[in-house]
């Protein structure tokens, strides 16, 4: 990337357009086409890419590498070279393995950036339009308002900011920014006048001249210097860690206390150095953290695809355990796609359609479209933007005869009053009047006149009044958004008061009411929500009766949802809103302000509940951060919720967050599929040293070390792979969610991992052995022809394999029978599975790998004796679920 010119961003607006050949209408778009070809895309290198010798490396310096690595020395100096290779095989395959998946992983998470494109708006050719913000260039005029990412480096030009430096200089506080400022030296983050990209605006509205981009910016400068720091491991992955130490302990234990009672039983010192050593390789699932974290970006990559973007691999498993949803209304139940159906005017109510004739409807529907600053698709923008309410609310006037133009309404516009979510209202200032539009019961107050029948200024009385509130809540029972409008001469005086005194004494023009339907898929996915145990709370800042209503349409709260508004919320002590949290009771928060999302998330997560909770605007960012998974909006919501959230919806969908925790549920699951068949090898495999050991030798060892190490090189992995990839279970989402608490592995599991699979496995592979020493004729104690003893050995080698073989297809179901997922569903375990018996049987019949593991060709009956082997362990397996279903409530975890 070549380097911007070199610009002192610090010199006064003439000068720098001068210095960066711009102009305040911005650049031609030929010139940023140019410009992007010779200083390169605004986006940050990948450092990391070049790290990838390192990341290497590391998987060679992880302590159980190291121990595998003491292992293969112990083998070499205890002379036994063939071990000592076959163990370094197995370091430099797992090294190998682990550093694919880690990649795989970082790769899935970096792929969903583009998911969530980042643009800006800019002046291009005098014209205010959204690029993708890789696009921008030194020289770009940007403009950015409340709840914008800002995207690079610059200087203001007009207006006034807030912005959010924490990213770049780890302060919290809001710092202003504003173009017309002294010039003081001083450091350059604290400079008033300018704007640093990585940052964002909470609120104001302004532009800038764009100065730096890229590495360019101080944002890039920051990146270059810093390393990039490890993600955090998962409460997951630190649980497997933590087992898989305890694992790797057991194991070197029983290695070293096996070598002892190994000679004690005849083996010589060489031989039962070997086998302590192959028994520790063995054991150790050195294999099993890349696979989980590999199972969790695949997670991660199939959320994206279905329109949740998560940003770390934990939230996959967090979502899954989700007891309660927070959910806006409006664009996550409601399809946020507004229409004006019913108006009031001072003698009652009337049909929006039908309204065109009347003066007073007209003045009304002129009125709210001046206090917007939305567009309306053909109206200078190629399609609608900003809020949809006001969107609508520019339909009504075009529709009632009296259209709005957006850039009349710019340019006459005075003074825009920002809305505001706590008092719920909006004024703008246009040629000496003041109108504003917001919640009825924040503006009715504020007015003492209204327009009466005959379109004369008349008092507001408490009659009328009356007749507003009665008319607000008939059209809020029917789920309609209601607002009120009204208007008042503002002269500088006032103005010059500030927005509270100028919103007071206002004439009441009337009421519009909107539909805004339900989402199609909202109804079905809070019955598979309920059905999943899970809470759906409804958090939004509109109006009791119409939240409710929706709420009711949706099936939240059960047809009679409990209505708690802002002001209840906020007379309530901590102990009552705990006590009705704790009621379980679905509930619409109404009127909320953000500061009570915060509290509602504190509280739930107090009760021990795992939360998710949407937002969408700059206030929700705490609410988001919070909450265990915060959700923002893709489309409609702000830059700075989308930084918050830990997931984001690219469809804005309630059904895709139902959805997303119904991919946690399985991805948590698969995770506990292939611990369960790794762990359950390890009896079948430790129980033939046991009975070498027990009978002081008698019977002869059943296992060489190579076999063992065979086992679990070439015959485990796969299938473990493909494990993590199944499809969900049936019955995933009528569970309840799972206790936070509750660890992956568990007594259960390590229960049926070991003493059913493992246990019915090592008696099958026990049998087998004794069956072939039985044929051959062989008595306790008695010597072995070396072809017995080989065909013996390879006996319990491919009576292992065999057994899992059948642990595969039984770990594939935790609850359900394998036919409710269909036999052969699981293609990728298939093929695994196929693997398996290549592998196995080359080690059997191919003589020169027969010379290496001390391998025989087993005979047709012997083979025949194998068979049954998969289905009776993968039976086993059947009775037990089937049992464990028909208690009466099967456990979750
Ligand atoms: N652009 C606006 N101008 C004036 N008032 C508005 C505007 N948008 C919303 N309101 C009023 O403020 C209330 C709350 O709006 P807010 O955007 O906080 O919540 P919402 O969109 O209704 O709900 P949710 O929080 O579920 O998204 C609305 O019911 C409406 O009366």
């Amino acid at each position: 990337m070549a380097a911007p010119a070199e610009v002192d961003e610090r010199q006064p607006p003439t000068e720098l357009f001068r210095h960066l050949r711009s102009t305040p209408t911005g650049l031609r778009s030929r010139e940023a086409a140019r410009r992007l070809t010779v200083y390169g895309p605004n986006e940050l290198s990948r450092r990391h890419q070049r790290q990838w010798p390192r990341q290497l490396l590391a998987q060679f310096t992880q302590p159980l590498a190291v121990l595998l690595m003491i292992a293969a020395v112990l083998a070499w100096a205890g002379h036994a070279p063939a071990l000592a290779v076959a163990v370094i095989a197995v370091i430099l395959l797992n090294a190998a393995f682990a550093f694919v998946q880690e990649r795989q992983a970082e790769r899935a998470v970096e792929a969903l950036a583009a998911y969530l494109p980042v643009s800006a708006r800019v002046l291009r050719d005098g014209v205010l339009v959204e690029v993708p913000a890789r696009d921008l260039v030194p020289g770009d005029v940007m403009e950015i308002t409340e709840g914008d990412r800002i995207c690079a480096d610059g200087r203001l030009i007009d207006g006034i900011l807030a912005v959010d430096l924490s990213s770049l200089n780890g302060e919290s506080a809001p710092a202003t920014r504003t173009a017309d400022t002294e010039l003081v030296p001083g450091p350059l983050l604290e400079a008033r006048e300018l704007v640093f990209s990585g940052t964002s605006c909470t609120a104001g509205q302004a532009r800038a001249v764009v100065t730096h981009t890229g590495m360019h910016s101080e944002l890039g400068r920051i990146a270059a210097l810093s390393q990039r720091g490890r993600p955090e491991p998962s409460p997951l992955e630190r649980q497997v860690r933590r087992a898989t130490w305890v694992i790797a302990i057991v194991a070197v234990s029983a290695g070293a206390v096996f070598l002892p009672i190994g000679v004690l039983a005849g083996l010589g010192w060489a031989a039962a150095i070997s086998f302590s050593i192959g028994l520790i390789v063995a054991n150790v699932p050195e294999g099993l953290l890349p696979i989980i974290t590999l199972a969790l970006a695949a997670g991660v990559r199939e959320l994206a695809k279905a329109g949740a973007v998560v940003k770390r691999l934990s939230a996959v498993e967090t979502l899954g355990s989700t007891t309660v949803i927070c959910t806006d209304k409006t664009g996550t139940l409601t399809e946020n796609r507004m229409r004006v159906t019913r108006l009031w005017l001072a003698d009652g109510d009337q049909d929006a359609t039908a309204a065109g004739g009347d003066a007073r409807a007209r003045d009304l529907a002129v009125a709210a479209a001046i206090c917007t600053t939305a567009h309306q698709a053909g109206d200078g923008a190629p399609a609608d933007s900003g809020d949809p309410t006001e969107v609508a609310l520019l339909r009504l006037a075009e529709s009632l005869g009296a259209p709005v133009r957006a850039v009349d309404r710019d340019a006459s516009r005075d003074i825009l009053y920002s809305f505001d979510p706590r008092t719920k209202r909006m004024s703008t200032v246009t040629g000496g009047r003041l109108h504003t539009k917001g919640a009825p019961e924040s503006i009715l107050p504020l007015c003492t006149r209204v327009i009466d029948d005959a379109g004369c200024v008349t008092a507001l009385t408490d009659p009328v009044r009356v007749d507003v509130t009665a008319a607000v809540d008939r059209f809020a029972t029917a789920g309609l958004r209601v607002l009120a409008v009204a208007r008042r001469t503002a002269d500088a005086q006032v103005l010059a008061a500030g927005r509270d005194v100028a919103e007071a004494d206002l004439t009441l023009l009337g009421l519009v009411a909107m539909v805004d339907p339900p989402r199609e898929a909202v109804s079905a996915a809070v019955a598979a929500a309920h059905r999943a145990g899970i809470t759906v709370h409804v958090i939004t800042g509109d109006y009791g009766p119409t939240a409710a209503e929706i709420a009711v349409r949706v099936g939240i709260g059960g047809g009679r949802p409990r209505v708690v508004t802002g002001t209840e919320l906020e007379q309530m002590s901590d102990a009552d809103l705990d006590r009705l949290l704790r009621e379980r009771q679905e509930i619409v928060f109404a009127r909320s302000s953000p500061e009570s999302k915060l509290r509602i998330c504190e509280a739930l997560r107090s009760e021990g509940h795992v939360v998710a909770m949407t937002g969408d605007g700059v206030n929700d960012a705490p609410a988001l951060r919070h909450a265990d998974i915060g959700v923002a909006m893709g489309r409609s919501g702000t830059d700075v919720a989308r930084e918050a959230a830990t997931m984001v919806l690219t469809d804005d969908n309630f059904a895709t967050i139902v959805r997303a925790v119904e991919a946690g549920r399985r991805v948590y699951d698969n995770v506990r599929k292939f611990v369960l068949y790794i762990f359950a090898h390890a009896v079948p495999e430790v129980v033939p040293f046991l009975i070498f050991a027990l009978s002081g030798g008698a019977v002869p060892l059943p296992l060489t070390v190579l076999q063992i190490l065979a086992i679990d090189l070439g015959t485990e992995t796969l299938p473990a792979l493909a494990l993590g990839r199944e499809k969900a279970e049936p019955g995933l989402m009528d569970r309840p969610p799972r206790s936070r608490t509750a660890g992956v592995i568990d007594r259960r599991l390590l229960l049926r991992a070991w003493g059913l699979l493992g246990v019915t496995s090592a008696i099958l592979v026990m049998t087998g052995f004794f069956w072939v020493l039985w044929r051959a004729g062989w008595q306790p104690g008695a010597e072995l022809t070396d072809t017995t003893y080989a065909r013996a050995t390879t006996m319990t080698f491919a009576g292992i394999v065999a057994c899992q073989i059948g642990t595969a297809m039984a770990s594939r179901t935790d609850h359900a029978a394998l036919r409710t997922i269909g036999v052969f569903s699981n293609r990728p375990l298939l093929g695994g599975i196929l693997f398996e018996v290549v592998f196995a049987a080359a080690l059997i019949y191919l003589p020169p790998l027969q010379a290496i593991f001390g391998t025989a060709a087993l005979t047709l009956a012997e083979l025949a004796f194998l068979a049954p082997f998969p289905v009776l362990v993968w039976g086993v397996d059947e009775i037990y679920r089937t049992r464990l279903r028909r208690r009466p409530a099967a456990p979750t975890d």
